[in-house]
């Protein structure tokens, strides 16, 4: 069935409104594929209702980033959200969203400077703003968010601890083209010679999973071994941050660090920033 599409903040709360028993949202910025697709599979068996919110919202893009050229596949998208049985769908345009430059946002603090956060000066700012709204505006049970990107999952839950919105966030792991690939709305972006380079990303993880057993200096040297290779081929890998850090506050984890990490790593191949990472569990009876 198709969903009820609501555009308006007033088309929302009267679709909202009539919403019995739980609900989870998906948020999204469309062009939605099998990694989003497994979202909304994952919220399917979370809530009764589905909720999809599809917005490319311009105040996390930076200037000289791809927000004009953001892929925008609406009606595909819709089919998309129809196959998987969602019940709503949220597409507000950027001046439903913002009727004026917004005076109050959500200040991500320190976290928010790190890692991806150097690499992209105020996107958790704007990205955590919309996610604000869109809580605000859904008032869901649960909201789902893919580890694919792992910083922005910690900061969600950050902010809803820290200002305790009521909502549990759940994260859903990253979807995989067969050779590794982490699948990304940007993937489209890539020539043919580019994707091969672009495969280093997901290359250079695993090569860092397999070394968990001898720890995080072990981890850290395999993951860059493969990346070097990247930064020297043609087109290059332009390497932004390869880190190994501790999952909730993404700080680098020591090399004696027992417990879970995440291998993070991103980077530009040709025009196109790309994000991975492996989620990772060091033991200290498994260092060697
Ligand atoms: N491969 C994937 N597997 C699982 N979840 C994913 C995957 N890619 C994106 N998501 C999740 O889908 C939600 C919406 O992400 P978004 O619309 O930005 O898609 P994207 O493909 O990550 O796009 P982008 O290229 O901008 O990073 C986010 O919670 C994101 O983590
Ligand atoms: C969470 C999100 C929808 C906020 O714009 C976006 O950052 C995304 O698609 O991951
Ligand atoms: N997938 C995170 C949204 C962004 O890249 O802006």
């Amino acid at each position: 069935m198709t969903p009820v599409i609501a555009k308006t903040r007033e088309e929302l709360a009267a679709v909202r409104s009539g919403v019995r028993g739980t609900l989870a949202l998906v948020p999204t910025m469309g062009a939605l594929h099998e990694g989003h697709r497994s979202l909304l599979r994952r919220a399917r068996r979370e809530a009764g209702t589905v909720a999809v919110s599809i917005f490319v919202n311009p105040l996390q893009f930076g200037p000289g980033e791809d927000l004009d050229r953001y892929p925008r596949t609406f009606a595909a998208d819709i089919e998309a959200c129809a196959a998987e049985g969602v019940d709503i769908v949220f597409a507000p345009t950027p001046e439903i969203m913002y009727p004026g430059e917004p005076v109050v946002t959500i200040d991500p603090g320190a976290m928010g400077r790190i890692v991806e956060g150097e690499t992209r000066p105020g996107h958790f700012a704007g990205m955590l703003t919309v996610v604000a709204k869109l809580l605000n505006l859904t008032r869901p049970d649960v909201a789902i968010f893919g580890e694919k990107d792992a910083q922005q999952l910690a900061m969600i839950r950050r902010m809803v601890a820290d200002l305790d919105l009521p909502v549990e966030i759940i994260g859903a792991p990253t979807v995989r083209e067969p050779d590794g690939l982490a699948l990304s709305s940007r993937n489209r972006y890539l020539g043919e010679d580019e994707r091969t380079t672009a495969l280093a990303l997901s290359r250079a993880l695993r090569a860092g999973a397999d070394a968990v057993a001898d720890g995080p200096d072990a981890v850290r040297h395999a993951a860059r071994k493969v990346l070097a290779e990247a930064e020297a081929a043609a087109p290059p890998l332009e390497l932004d941050y390869l880190v190994l850090v501790d999952p909730a506050t993404f700080t680098e984890v020591a090399g004696d660090h027992d417990g879970p990490a995440v291998l993070a790593v991103a980077g530009l191949v040709g025009a196109t920033h790309l994000i991975d990472n492996v989620p990772l569990e060091f033991g200290k009876e498994s260092l060697r």
